[in-house]
């Protein structure tokens, strides 16, 4: 694709306006409000405050506004999945087959606190009546560790589709996806910059997996030997793309980065720990460089692209405050 044909795209993709052909119905965030009904708020301002990220200003006052209508349309989703597949059950005429999770899917960009909507709605679904069991895995850990990264000259390819184990990502939900107990998912670990060798989480069998990161909504070319692979994607019951303005995400994690060099990057065994001893102006020239070199190319090339593939997109304003609402048309 030339450069003026992907200038365009990006445009587009950079101006979020209902458009009469648009695919999604738009929603203000008050008017979003109102869809909470009587949903109760099951979380205390503490229990907030210990989930959201460093940076991240998410307060109850949002929960009840965005979250809470949210949690309300993804339980109905789970239940009306329940549904379904008691009909399928019966038209195949198979009464020992048990339901496979629902799996909800959370992409968007670095820094645009997908970690923190993800952590909230685990909590918030978990209280449903009936208690679903309801886990959250992050794709950061099926990156390839940074010995290879380095090897293959990746290192500064973090976060891009080359940069992950996608085998290993669809053996674990294709895993999940047939109810098989027990399922492993390594893990990663920010302050090492690095996947931790032999560390897992164990996932038995949910009743919903939120699966986390910027790559969910991907789709990749057709490999050459014509096999048939499926995307992460066609593996989720319901996707959730977290938008804003670039300008803004870049703000976020230079404010993030800066943060971290008074807290994460103290510890010597951070990987970023150098950036905590460099003048104030050297670090921010670095969180400057990561963000346009990597993190925004990236959305530009490999996340934004994606955005249309969502159910639903919550998108940001100022202080990760969401501001519009697009739910795909019934
Ligand atoms: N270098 C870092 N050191 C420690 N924690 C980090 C670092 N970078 C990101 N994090 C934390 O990791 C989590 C994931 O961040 P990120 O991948 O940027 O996605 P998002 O901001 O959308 O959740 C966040 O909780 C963030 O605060
Ligand atoms: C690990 C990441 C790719 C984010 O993955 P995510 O958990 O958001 O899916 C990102 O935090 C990262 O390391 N980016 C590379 C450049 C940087 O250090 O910011």
């Amino acid at each position: 694709m030339n450069d003026s044909v992907k200038n365009r795209q990006l445009e587009e993709l950079n101006h979020f306006e209902p458009g009469d052909y648009s695919p999604y119905r738009f929603f203000s965030a008050e008017s979003w409000a109102d869809f909470r009904d009587d949903t109760p708020l099951t979380l205390t301002e503490d229990e907030v405050s210990r989930l959201r990220s460093l940076n991240d200003p998410v307060d109850l006052d949002e929960v009840r506004r965005i979250y809470l209508s949210l949690s309300r349309l993804l339980y109905a989703h789970v239940e009306s999945s329940k549904l379904l597949f008691n009909q399928r059950r019966s038209f195949l005429s198979l009464p020992n087959v048990t339901k496979t999770p629902f799996i909800i899917g959370i992409a968007g960009s670095v820094a645009v606190g997908k970690s923190t909507t993800a952590r909230i709605l685990k909590e918030l679904l978990t209280r449903w009546s009936g208690s679903p069991k309801v886990d959250l895995v992050t794709t950061d850990g099926f990156l390839l560790p940074n010995e290879v990264l380095r090897r293959e000259n990746l290192m500064d390819r973090k976060g891009f589709p080359e940069s992950y184990d996608v085998g290993s990502v669809l053996k674990f939900l294709s895993d999940i996806k047939a109810g098989r107990p027990n399922v492993k998912a390594p893990c990663y670990s920010h302050l090492t910059y690095d996947v931790l060798p032999g560390e897992f989480v164990v996932i038995d069998r949910p009743d919903i997996l939120i699966f986390e990161g910027i790559n969910v909504l991907q789709v990749r070319d057709l490999p050459e030997d014509g096999k048939i692979i499926p995307f992460v994607s066609d593996f989720f019951d319901f996707s959730i793309y977290i938008d804003a303005n670039e300008d803004r995400i870049h703000q976020w994690y230079v404010e993030r980065f800066m943060r971290l060099r008074e807290t994460a990057f103290k510890n010597p065994a951070s990987f970023f720990h150098r950036y905590s001893t460099i003048s104030h102006d050297a670090a921010l020239a670095i969180a400057h460089g990561l963000w346009e070199n990597i993190n925004l190319k990236n959305l530009r090339e490999n996340i934004l692209p994606t955005r249309p593939r969502a159910d639903l997109i919550l998108r940001k304003g100022e202080d990760h405050l969401v501001e519009q609402v697009a739910m795909r048309k019934l």
